[in-house]
């Protein structure tokens, strides 16, 4: 299903719906950007993963499929890295970059249709529990932060320098902000958000623009208490709690050694699901533009660690870089049983 956006509601329940529907939790998809390169696009480029957009858009699809057949309940769209600046300096017109960030949006869901339809026609995904509803699917509209488009290891740091304001950042996500918001999705997922100033952003954004559609909020830290600017978590999540628009708050693209934690200190500021999707625990050398395979965990380490979140608090689960399907399916496996232990 997905969950139609109303133009009189930004739904604030939808995510406390949903995860009633899904049975509590609910499963995020993985690395995007890591499952397209797995599937051979080179993705050095400014634009990063958004470059499939333009270049292999049935890759995209492919992904979105990949991870459905995983077991994900939630789908991110390939716009993480795709901005319209970002398109500019590509060279191409503010028509055709609207249209891809509105197409990053159509061919989620287009994957969702796919998925579905074989579901119904093979009758083998949605037996599970002997029922045969649909297993329920949202798409959310990725938004990367500034840093993410600067590509200058910003994203990491989240350090703007003292020239970048809340306006300076608004203006930056503003018209992308309004066409993902109408593009179709169900959801905004604002993510790897790196410092305060960003998050008060984007909490303005909604509100001033009047957008009618809910949103995440997603941090990511680098020491398991603070963002990786710096800024205490608590204060970061708050400015989620406060903004209406949103219906989950969590941490991404953090070392799972860290999530324990932080999910402690999100859930002390509010009473808003939790979303973590930690990365690997590899290293980002932003320098070299790469993944540093030292500290990494494999599928079944992370996956330990799984029901440890749940229990802290958390109910949306999935990856982020260097995951993949196989990390998704494990985290499935987990949660189901899980659930199993508690009904019987
Ligand atoms: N959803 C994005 C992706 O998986 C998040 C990237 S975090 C740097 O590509
Ligand atoms: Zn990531």
């Amino acid at each position: 299903m997905g969950l139609e956006n109303t133009e009189t509601s930004s739904s604030p329940s939808l995510m406390v719906d949903f995860l009633q529907k899904c049975g509590g939790y609910a499963i995020l998809d993985g690395g995007f950007a890591t499952e397209l390169e797995r599937h051979g696009a080179d993705l050095n480029d400014p634009l990063w993963s958004a470059k499939c957009l333009i270049s292999s858009p049935h890759l995209v699809r492919r992904v979105h499929l990949d991870y459905l057949d995983a077991g994900a309940n939630i789908i991110l769209t390939a716009s993480y890295q795709a901005t319209i600046q970002g398109f500019e300096a590509k060279g191409l017109s503010r028509i055709e970059a609207e249209t891809l960030l509105r197409r990053s949006v159509e061919i989620a869901c287009e994957a969702r249709e796919i998925y579905f339809d074989k579901c119904t026609k093979g009758s083998w995904d949605f037996v599970e529990d002997g029922r045969s509803s649909r297993r329920p699917v949202l798409v959310a509209a990725s938004i990367g932060s500034y840093g993410a488009y600067l590509a200058d290891g910003s994203e990491y740091s989240g350090d703007y320098g003292d020239n970048v304001t809340v306006e300076t950042l608004k203006d930056f996500h503003r018209r992308r902000v309004q066409i993902l918001a109408k593009a179709g999705a169900d959801l905004i997922a604002f993510e790897t958000i790196p410092n305060k100033l960003e998050a008060k952003a984007y909490a303005e954004l909604l509100e001033e623009e009047g957008l009618n559609i809910p949103a995440w909020f997603s941090f990511n830290s680098k020491d398991g208490i603070n963002v990786v600017s710096g800024d205490s978590i608590s204060e970061c999540a708050s400015i989620a709690d406060s903004c209406k628009h949103v219906v989950a708050v969590g941490i991404n693209c953090t070392p799972p050694r860290f999530i324990r934690e932080l999910v402690q200190s999100i859930g002390q500021v509010t009473t808003k699901p939790i979303i973590i999707y930690p990365n690997s625990g590899e290293t980002y050398d932003a320098e070299h533009k790469k993944w540093v395979k030292t500290e990494g965990v494999a599928d079944e380490d992370f996956v330990s660690y799984i029901s440890k979140w749940h229990q802290a608090g958390a109910s949306i689960f999935g990856g982020c870089c260097r995951t993949t399907p196989n990390t998704i399916r494990a985290i499935a496996r987990v949660l189901s049983k899980s659930n199993t232990s508690y009904h019987f």
